[in-house]
Protein backbone atom coordinates (compact mmCIF):
# COMPACT_ATOMS: atom_id res chain seq x y z
CA UNK A 1 0.00 0.00 0.00
CA UNK A 2 1.95 2.80 -1.04
CA UNK A 3 0.87 6.96 -0.43
CA UNK A 4 -1.26 7.07 -3.45
CA UNK A 5 -3.37 4.51 -2.85
CA UNK A 6 -3.86 4.92 1.26
CA UNK A 7 -4.96 8.85 -0.37
CA UNK A 8 -7.34 7.03 -2.08
CA UNK A 9 -8.64 4.97 0.39
CA UNK A 10 -9.41 8.52 2.50
CA UNK A 11 -10.89 9.51 -0.42
CA UNK A 12 -13.40 6.59 -0.36
CA UNK A 13 -13.55 6.69 3.55
CA UNK A 14 -14.75 10.62 2.82
CA UNK A 15 -17.92 9.41 0.74
CA UNK A 16 -19.03 8.30 4.25
CA UNK A 17 -19.24 11.82 6.59
CA UNK A 18 -22.20 12.48 8.01
CA UNK A 19 -22.35 16.01 7.77
CA UNK A 20 -25.59 17.73 7.71
CA UNK A 21 -24.47 20.87 9.46
CA UNK A 22 -20.90 21.38 7.90
CA UNK A 23 -21.60 19.89 4.71
CA UNK A 24 -17.57 19.64 5.15
CA UNK A 25 -16.56 16.08 4.46
CA UNK A 26 -12.94 14.53 5.29
CA UNK A 27 -12.02 10.90 5.12
CA UNK A 28 -9.27 9.62 6.54
CA UNK A 29 -6.94 6.67 6.10
CA UNK A 30 -5.01 4.96 8.76
CA UNK A 31 -2.50 2.05 7.77
CA UNK A 32 -1.14 -0.08 10.31
CA UNK A 33 1.94 -1.97 10.42
CA UNK A 34 0.25 -5.45 8.93
CA UNK A 35 -0.70 -3.65 6.24
CA UNK A 36 -4.24 -3.26 7.21
CA UNK A 37 -6.69 0.07 6.41
CA UNK A 38 -8.81 1.80 8.81
CA UNK A 39 -11.27 4.24 7.58
CA UNK A 40 -12.65 7.04 8.94
CA UNK A 41 -14.94 9.93 8.43
CA UNK A 42 -16.35 12.81 10.17
CA UNK A 43 -19.54 12.12 11.94
CA UNK A 44 -21.89 15.09 13.44
CA UNK A 45 -24.22 15.63 15.67
CA UNK A 46 -27.10 17.89 16.58
CA UNK A 47 -25.49 19.09 20.25
CA UNK A 48 -22.47 20.11 17.86
CA UNK A 49 -19.84 19.73 20.55
CA UNK A 50 -19.93 15.86 19.74
CA UNK A 51 -18.76 16.10 16.50
CA UNK A 52 -16.14 13.41 15.95
CA UNK A 53 -13.48 13.98 13.19
CA UNK A 54 -12.88 11.61 10.25
CA UNK A 55 -9.18 11.13 11.80
CA UNK A 56 -10.19 10.05 15.19
CA UNK A 57 -12.64 7.66 13.90
CA UNK A 58 -9.90 6.05 12.02
CA UNK A 59 -7.67 6.11 15.20
CA UNK A 60 -10.27 4.79 17.53
CA UNK A 61 -11.71 2.00 15.24
CA UNK A 62 -7.97 1.09 14.96
CA UNK A 63 -7.26 1.38 18.70
CA UNK A 64 -9.97 -0.25 19.90
CA UNK A 65 -9.76 -3.73 17.33
CA UNK A 66 -6.02 -4.07 18.93
CA UNK A 67 -4.13 -2.79 16.55
CA UNK A 68 -1.61 -0.40 18.13
CA UNK A 69 0.96 0.03 15.60
CA UNK A 70 0.63 2.23 12.46
CA UNK A 71 2.92 3.22 9.38
CA UNK A 72 0.97 6.22 7.93
CA UNK A 73 -2.43 7.84 8.16
CA UNK A 74 -3.76 9.74 5.00
CA UNK A 75 -6.47 12.92 5.50
CA UNK A 76 -8.86 14.47 2.59
CA UNK A 77 -11.11 17.25 2.36
CA UNK A 78 -12.26 19.85 0.09
CA UNK A 79 -9.89 22.44 0.96
CA UNK A 80 -7.54 24.99 -1.06
CA UNK A 81 -4.43 23.90 0.84
CA UNK A 82 -4.42 19.98 2.39
CA UNK A 83 -6.64 19.52 4.80
CA UNK A 84 -4.98 21.10 8.58
CA UNK A 85 -6.00 18.55 11.17
CA UNK A 86 -7.52 20.33 14.34
CA UNK A 87 -5.68 20.43 17.39
CA UNK A 88 -7.82 17.70 19.02
CA UNK A 89 -6.86 15.21 16.15
CA UNK A 90 -3.01 16.85 16.73
CA UNK A 91 -3.17 16.02 20.18
CA UNK A 92 -4.84 12.25 19.55
CA UNK A 93 -2.59 11.27 17.04
CA UNK A 94 0.28 12.39 18.75
CA UNK A 95 -0.61 9.70 22.26
CA UNK A 96 -1.06 7.07 19.72
CA UNK A 97 1.04 7.07 17.22
CA UNK A 98 4.79 7.09 17.11
CA UNK A 99 6.51 10.23 16.60
CA UNK A 100 7.95 9.11 13.05
CA UNK A 101 5.09 8.23 11.53
CA UNK A 102 4.06 9.48 8.16
CA UNK A 103 1.25 12.31 8.25
CA UNK A 104 -0.07 12.51 4.40
CA UNK A 105 -2.85 15.86 4.19
CA UNK A 106 -5.04 15.84 0.90
CA UNK A 107 -7.49 17.83 -1.02
CA UNK A 108 -9.14 16.59 -4.15
CA UNK A 109 -6.67 19.00 -5.99
CA UNK A 110 -4.57 16.38 -5.60
CA UNK A 111 -2.47 18.94 -3.47
CA UNK A 112 -0.67 16.78 -0.35
CA UNK A 113 1.67 18.04 2.29
CA UNK A 114 3.40 15.10 4.04
CA UNK A 115 5.12 15.59 7.66
CA UNK A 116 5.95 13.69 10.68
CA UNK A 117 3.68 13.02 14.02
CA UNK A 118 6.44 15.06 15.62
CA UNK A 119 6.05 17.94 13.09
CA UNK A 120 2.15 17.76 13.52
CA UNK A 121 2.40 18.99 17.40
CA UNK A 122 5.54 19.99 18.21
CA UNK A 123 5.80 20.17 22.11
CA UNK A 124 2.42 17.97 22.47
CA UNK A 125 1.61 17.87 26.24
CA UNK A 126 2.51 13.83 26.72
CA UNK A 127 2.18 10.70 29.54
CA UNK A 128 5.38 11.89 30.34
CA UNK A 129 4.15 15.14 31.83
CA UNK A 130 2.19 13.31 33.68
CA UNK A 131 3.21 12.87 38.08
CA UNK A 132 2.64 9.83 38.26
O1 LIG B 1 -9.06 17.75 9.86
C1 LIG B 1 -10.28 17.84 10.05
C2 LIG B 1 -10.93 19.09 10.15
C3 LIG B 1 -12.30 19.10 10.36
N1 LIG B 1 -12.99 17.94 10.46
C4 LIG B 1 -14.46 17.94 10.60
C5 LIG B 1 -15.05 18.34 11.90
C6 LIG B 1 -16.42 18.84 11.48
O2 LIG B 1 -17.29 17.73 11.28
C7 LIG B 1 -16.17 19.46 10.11
C8 LIG B 1 -16.03 20.97 10.13
O3 LIG B 1 -15.06 21.37 11.04
O4 LIG B 1 -14.98 18.86 9.65
C9 LIG B 1 -12.36 16.72 10.37
O5 LIG B 1 -13.00 15.65 10.41
N2 LIG B 1 -11.02 16.72 10.21
ZN1 LIG C 1 -9.96 16.86 14.29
Amino acid sequence: MDKQMLMEEAKKARELAYVPYSKFKVGAALLTTDGKVYHGCNIENAAYSMCNCAERTALFKAYSEGDTKYEAIAVVADTKRPVPPCGACRQVISELCSKEMKVILTNLNGDVQELTVGELLPGAFSPEDLNE
